[in-house]
Parts: C-alpha cells; structure tokens; sequence
C-alpha cells in the first residue's frame, strides 16, 4: 500500500524534490501491505548454515557484517545491496540528524531512560559498544559529572572551613570531576567513531573517554574489566548475537551489568499498523531525502522487524550466562531496555 501523503509531505524540500520522486516511484512499486510483505518473504526464507540475514535478506555471514568494497559494487539482486559496515559508513555523517528526523527527538528520550536506569555510582567503568558517534558516553560523562558535583558540594559544606584555594583545588582537576568514572566506546566502524571524536572535541569532551575501533564478537578487552556494558540500537546489527552477548559477559567484572537498547516488538495493535505504515513509507523516504541513502534507511526498518521481540531477547541474554534478566517496553514496544547483571 503506497501512501501518498508521504510525496506531498517532502514535495516543498527543494533539493530532495527530485529524490523524493525517485521514493515515490519506488513506493509506487509496493503492492502489498507491509505486514503480508514481511510474513511473506520470511515465509520464503530458508535457514541455511552459515547463513544471517540483512534486512529482510537471507546473506553470507561475510556479506553482512564484513566490510565489503566501494570499488567492487556487490550484485544488483539484493535488496539493499550493501553490508553493515557499508550501511553504517555510508550514514556516519548525517547519522544525528537522522535519527532527531525519524524519532523528532524520541531517541534522546530514550537514551536518556538508558542512563536512569543505569545510575552509575562514582568510579564506574562503562564499555558503550557499538558505540557509534558517542550518544551514550557523553550522557554517561554529563551523569557521572553532575553526580559528582553534587557530592563534592555535600562534602564542602560539611567542611565549612576549608581555604578558597582548597576550594578551587577541588574543581580543577578534570578527571577528578568524574569521580574516576570512566567510558570507552567501542565501534567498528571507523567512520561512526570519528564523527564521535569530531562531536566530543567540538562538545568539550576529553576526560574519561576512549574511543577503540573493535568488534562486539571479539571484543579486544580482557576478561573481568568493566562494571557495566552497554549496547544501544547495535546488537541488531551484529551478525552473531549470541556471541557478543558472551563476549559482554566475559568482559564484565562479576556483579558488572548488562544493559541493552534495541527497537522490540509493539503491544499495540493499532500503534503497530501505524508504526508499520510509518516504518515502511516514511523512514526510506527521509533516509533518501536527508541522507541521500534509501537502502541504509530500508535496512534500518526491515532490521527493526528481524529483531527477536522482548521475551525472545530476554532469553537469548539469559543463555550467555546472565542473571535477573529484565525489561522495560518503552513508547508501546517501539523500543526496549534489557538488563541483566553477571553474577
Ligand atoms: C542505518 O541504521 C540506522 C540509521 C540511523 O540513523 C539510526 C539507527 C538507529 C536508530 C535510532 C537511534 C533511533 C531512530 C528512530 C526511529 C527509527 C523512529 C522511531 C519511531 C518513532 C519514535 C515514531 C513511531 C511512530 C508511530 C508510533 C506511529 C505514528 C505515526 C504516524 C502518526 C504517522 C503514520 C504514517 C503514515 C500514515 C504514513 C504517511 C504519513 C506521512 C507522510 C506523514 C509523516 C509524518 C511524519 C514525518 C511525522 C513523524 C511522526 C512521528 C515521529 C510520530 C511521533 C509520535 C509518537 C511516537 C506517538 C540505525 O540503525
Ligand atoms: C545504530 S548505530 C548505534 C550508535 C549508538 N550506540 C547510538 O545509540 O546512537 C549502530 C552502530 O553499531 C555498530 N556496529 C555494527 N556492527 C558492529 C559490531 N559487530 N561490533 C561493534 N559495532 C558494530 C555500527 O558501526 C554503528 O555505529
């Protein structure tokens, strides 16, 4: 089912004028309800060794998540035509303001619920993988900052007597504003991470950041390190989930936590077909118009709804060896928080 509103809704963007028209015609070309599209082509998929999906296509473990090559353009026949790695250094630079289009600004809410939830104690090392441009560690910094102010002023009004160069001493090392929290983001992709670096330099973030080209697979950590581990819109993206998730268990310190962001499954029939409706005639279209990249943006929703929903997932988690797995459904399902903790 094509919507038409959605041409009418992008016509007045000059530059994307022509590019709208080119998703038009494609949405054009869908006949079907995104749903029936969806069960059908799951449905006539195959599970075969060594094989993942990307998307809604069934592809080569290497396909997906290895890095391919711009000079060699993989085959027509895919649907989206390009591996994660592709995906995801084809958006670095427009991948912000993408997602405050898409979500008008909801992902910062719930990036925000990450860090509530997560309530760091002074001293925490978090490993944010899949880390991308940064969104989780500078929460993490702003929290742990502030946090640590509050303390600091508790602490000097108790001690009534200190001198103004005591005073000053206390707020001038900038590590120490943090508590000794710390955060490394690790990503593969190392254009994501130099988007990150760019934001963190122009923001005013130094202290207390890492910034490591890795892979949540094999993660290049050692055993036992960090009190919390946390993934956000990544997991999805990972052609083994399975085995990041016992990497993050192996890297966690024994009582460390595990927290996990991902788009789940919705519990509201009609905010479902809205939300479909959305996903599958809008979201390729802003990709194409903002970011001059369709397929990234048909990848995004098609491997939104490849995603295990919340019960599956909590299981997946409790199968890499974590404890009191929970989660939080949050905006109907869109998305959700998954927690568990190693023991
Ligand atoms: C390549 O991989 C990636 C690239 C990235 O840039 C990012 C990621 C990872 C992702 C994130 C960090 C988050 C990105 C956020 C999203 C994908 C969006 C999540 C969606 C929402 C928060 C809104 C969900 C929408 C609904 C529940 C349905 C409400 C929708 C409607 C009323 C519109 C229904 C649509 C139609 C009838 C089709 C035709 C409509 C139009 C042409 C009008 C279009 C309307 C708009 C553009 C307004 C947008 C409206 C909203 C955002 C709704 C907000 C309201 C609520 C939440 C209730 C990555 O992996
Ligand atoms: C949607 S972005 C999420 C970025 C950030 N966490 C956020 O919430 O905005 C997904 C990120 O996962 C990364 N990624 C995909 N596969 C990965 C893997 N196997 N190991 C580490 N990072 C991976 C991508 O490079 C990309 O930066």
């Amino acid at each position: 089912m094509a919507a038409p509103g959605s041409c009418a809704l992008w016509s007045y963007c000059g530059r994307g004028w022509s590019r709208a028209m080119r998703g038009c015609q494609l949405l054009g070309l869908r006949s079907s309800w995104p749903g029936d599209l969806l069960s059908a082509r799951l449905l006539s998929q195959e599970k075969r060794a060594a094989e993942t999906h990307f998307g809604f296509e069934t592809v080569s473990e290497e396909e997906k998540g290895g890095k391919g090559s711009s000079d060699s353009p993989a085959p027509t026949t895919r649907v989206a035509g390009i591996t994660v790695y592709q995906v995801f250094e084809s958006v670095a630079k427009k991948y912000d303001v993408m997602n405050d289009m898409m979500s008008l600004g909801i992902h910062r809410v719930w990036k925000d619920l990450l860090l509530w939830k997560m309530h760091p104690l002074p001293g925490t090392q978090l490993l944010d993988v899949a880390g991308g441009t940064g969104d989780i560690a500078f929460r993490f910094l702003n929290y742990v900052q502030s946090q640590h102010q509050r303390k600091q002023k508790r602490q000097l009004r108790a001690q009534q007597n200190l001198s103004w160069e005591e005073i000053a001493k206390e707020y001038q090392n900038e590590e120490d504003s943090l508590g000794g929290s710390r955060v490394v983001v690790c990503d593969i992709n190392k254009e994501m991470l130099k988007v990150g670096k760019q934001k963190a330099l122009a923001q005013g973030y130094r202290a207390g950041l890492a910034w490591v080209l890795g892979d949540a697979e094999e993660l290049p950590f050692d055993d036992d390190k960090f009190d919390i581990y946390t993934i956000a819109f990544g997991i999805r993206n990972v052609t083994h989930i399975d085995q990041a998730l016992q990497e993050a268990h192996r890297v966690l310190k024994p009582g460390g936590r595990f927290l996990c962001l991902e788009f789940s499954q919705v519990n509201n029939p009609l905010i479902s077909r809205l939300y479909d409706l959305y996903s599958f005639q809008v979201i390729p279209v802003l990709g194409e118009v903002i970011a001059g990249d369709w397929k990234s943006y048909q990848y995004l929703v098609e491997s939104i709804r490849r995603f295990p929903s919340q019960e599956e997932f909590k299981d997946m988690i409790e199968d890499a060896g974590f404890h009191k797995v929970t989660y939080e459904s949050l905006t109907s399902g869109i998305v959700a928080i998954h927690s568990g903790f190693k023991l």
